[in-house]
């Protein structure tokens, strides 16, 4: 048995979806080999702490916590902008222990890394195996890595100029041309931060493969367009890589979520709208009030989850309001409550598996979107950090899947822009109707449902996913 290392990063969106991947490997090969996934918590809890506390390693999967002292973490955090990068090669020294350990008793096969952790090349290169990106976001995301990657450092163009431009862009993993405005900040400015994500992004072309968490029906288009420009290894699409096994309990408490199914299931088919946005999604009171009095007014069944800021400039997660009414209009609970429900973090796998949910409004995270679509929900966009805004342009523009309440709307952590957008209570409402409308003339959903199907067949013995996993397994085998 060789041992297969996966170094993720342990942000939520990154980690849940690289442990289920590795569950995934170990189901499709029971002979050739054993799997460590190695935990590097970061300082901020990002909604994690639990879901790692949780974990049990299994003979054939172990949980190696890999994490530096708190001080030393959190030391990283405080210095500088590039703590990330400098948080994951702090790490170095203790996997190559743990590689050069195992390899007293067995082998190792390669590692599987997260997007951001390419620095741990160095080390497989050591011990001269093989490396994988686990790329936890879409296929269309990869290509504009790629190529804002060649335009910085090959034609050494100052991508800052498109920082609040007009332009669109053509860029080869999408069809249409694309607004610069979706395009992440980080990826357009200059600072040193920026600069290391892309000396990442290059370092891509070293490994033997790059795994996307998406599937060939989704994102046919862009899966094409990047194995025909032979930039860059081959290209595994494996999704959707997705933890069904109602991953929000790790958050949430028993009983809070047996209170929620049981509101669920007094609710209609496909009644409800839900909102929910992410790990790190949160608005300020000004904002939580439009929302509040666009579903007030809307009127149809919501489920609300909704999470306080931290403070301005902060960046941390979100926290749960001990008393809704401090931020919402005064009466909305007592109005809405026989239509309305509002909770803190969201068991979201069991809420969108439920046949009461009919919309999602949502910050499009990746995961969230995979999540949506398997279950055949569709999404209202309104993005908020990281590649959000481009993953909503894609749902939007390219694919046909969503509604759009806001595609480059900007949330500001740092506190950077003097006016932060507001989005109306009527621009909300709008949205929220095309989006609840049932009937067979509503495109987006007739849309969804196909793609949900396609998004299982691409899972099941014989489908695009199982056969790309496939060759992957073998690729790592034969490589032994
Ligand atoms: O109240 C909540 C909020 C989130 N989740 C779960 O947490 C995950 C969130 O993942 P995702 O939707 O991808 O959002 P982020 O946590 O924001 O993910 C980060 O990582 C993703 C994958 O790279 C990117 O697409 C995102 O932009 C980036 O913010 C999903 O599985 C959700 O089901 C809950 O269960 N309850």
């Amino acid at each position: 048995m060789k041992e297969l290392i996966f170094i993720p990063l342990a942000g939520l969106g990154h980690l849940v979806s690289a442990i289920e991947f590795a569950k995934q490997i170990l189901n499709r090969d029971e002979e050739n080999l054993s799997i460590s996934v190695l935990i590097m918590k970061l300082p901020l809890d990002y909604g994690v702490q639990n879901f790692i506390q949780s974990l049990n390693s299994q003979p054939r999967l172990k949980f190696i916590d890999i994490s530096l002292d708190e001080k030393t973490s959190s030391g990283y955090l405080n210095s500088h902008e590039t703590f990330l990068y400098d948080f994951i090669d702090g790490h170095k020294p203790r996997v190559r222990e743990y590689v050069h350990n195992i390899s007293k008793t067995s082998s190792c096969s390669g590692f599987i890394l997260d997007m951001f952790c390419t620095s741990m090349i160095d080390i497989a290169n050591e011990f001269n195996v093989p490396s994988y990106i686990y790329f936890a976001s879409n296929a269309a995301f990869l290509g504009l890595c790629l190529h804002f990657e060649t335009l910085r450092n090959e034609k050494k163009l100052d991508t800052s100029k498109y920082m609040n431009s007009d332009e669109e862009l053509w860029i080869t993993s999408f069809k249409n041309l694309c607004p610069t405005k979706v395009v992440p900040e980080h990826l357009l400015d200059t600072r040193l931060a920026s600069t290391m994500f892309f000396d990442g992004i290059r370092r891509f072309k070293e490994t033997r493969g790059i795994i996307v968490n998406t599937f060939f029906e989704l994102e046919s288009f862009s899966l094409q367009a990047l194995s025909d420009s032979k930039m860059v290894p081959k290209i595994y699409p494996v999704g959707p890589v997705v933890s069904f096994e109602k991953s929000g309990h790790f958050r949430n408490n028993l009983l809070e979520t047996q209170s929620i199914i049981k509101w669920l299931d007094d609710q209609e088919d496909s009644s409800v709208v839900f909102l929910c946005f992410g790990s790190m999604g949160s608005f300020e009171a000004e904002q939580i009030r439009e929302i509040a009095t666009a579903l007030e007014h809307f009127g149809h069944r919501f489920l609300w989850s909704l999470r306080k800021s931290p403070p301005k400039g902060k960046i941390d997660i979100p926290t749960s309001y001990n008393n809704y009414e401090e931020v919402l209009p005064e009466g909305f609970l007592e109005r809405t409550k026989g239509f309305g429900k509002i909770i803190g973090w969201a068991p979201q796998v069991t809420i969108l598996s439920h046949p009461s949910i009919g919309g999602f409004v949502s910050h499009c995270g990746w995961n969230s979107i995979l999540e949506s679509v398997h279950f055949g929900v569709p999404i209202a966009t309104w993005p908020l950090y990281a590649e959000q805004q481009m993953n909503a342009f894609l749902l939007l523009k390219e694919l046909g899947l969503a509604e759009e309440i806001k595609m480059d709307y900007v949330v500001d952590f740092e506190g950077k822009h003097n006016q932060v957008d507001i989005v109306s209570a009527q621009e909300i409402e709008g949205c929220l109707l095309r989006l609840m409308v049932k009937s067979e003339e509503n495109e987006v959903r007739k849309k969804v449902k196909e793609m949900k199907e396609k998004s299982r067949v691409a899972m099941e013995e014989g489908g695009s996913s199982y056969n790309s996993l496939g060759l992957l397994i073998k690729d790592v085998i034969t490589n032994i």
